[in-house]
């Protein structure tokens, strides 16, 4: 599994960070944040419940390319969490690291607002998860994509992540 990369994607509050940050501690990856790379211009948008734009998005999608394909360069086994929420943005994703994964965190909005609401200290403001799910186009057959119901345990879904990567 040499040089791995997956992307934990998903809709606001899925778990991206979650699931991402345990898979990569109990396989000894990388973990990377994708939130952290939003330029600070987007993450004022998000903290007043604006949804971001494609534009908004071109950039940071930029940098997590240039990320994906360094990893890639240096055979870098790596977790990333990034919503990744339109097919197109995930083809540049790809097109920066071949043979890139993604792990799809599904669950009903209902699931999701709870989440966001219930959460403290994060910019990104409950009302925008009706956006997300407007915006989200499911990896339905798509190559390296693992869809998992995100409502399931973290333990659960490291050990299901941590059986594909293996069987692959
Ligand atoms: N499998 C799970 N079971 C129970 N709670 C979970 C699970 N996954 C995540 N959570 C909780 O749901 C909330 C959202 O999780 P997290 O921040 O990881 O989501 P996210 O997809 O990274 O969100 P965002 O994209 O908005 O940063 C957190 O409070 C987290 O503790
Ligand atoms: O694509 C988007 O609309 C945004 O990037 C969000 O999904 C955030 O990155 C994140 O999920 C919020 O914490």
């Amino acid at each position: 599994m040499s040089g791995t990369a997956v992307v934990v994607m998903g809709v606001s509050g899925c778990g991206k960070s979650t699931v991402g940050k345990a898979c990569a501690e109990a396989l000894g990856w990388d973990f990377v944040d994708g939130d952290d790379f939003h330029s600070d211009a987007s993450i004022a948008k998000m903290r007043a419940g604006e949804p971001l734009t494609d534009s908004d998005r071109a950039e940071w999608l930029h940098r997590l390319s240039e990320l994906l394909a360094d990893a890639h360069a240096e055979h870098r086994q790596l977790f990333l969490p990034c919503s990744a929420l339109r097919r197109a943005y995930r083809e540049q994703l790809r097109s920066a690291h071949p043979g890139l994964r993604f792990v799809f965190l599904s669950l009903t909005q209902d699931d999701s607002l709870a989440r966001v609401s219930q959460r403290h200290g994060h910019f990104f403001a409950p009302a925008l998860v009706a956006s997300q799910f407007a915006t989200l186009e499911a990896p339905a057959n798509e190559d390296g994509v693992l869809t998992v119901d995100a409502m399931l345990p973290v333990e659960t879904l490291v050990d299901q992540v941590s059986t594909w990567l293996n069987r692959a």
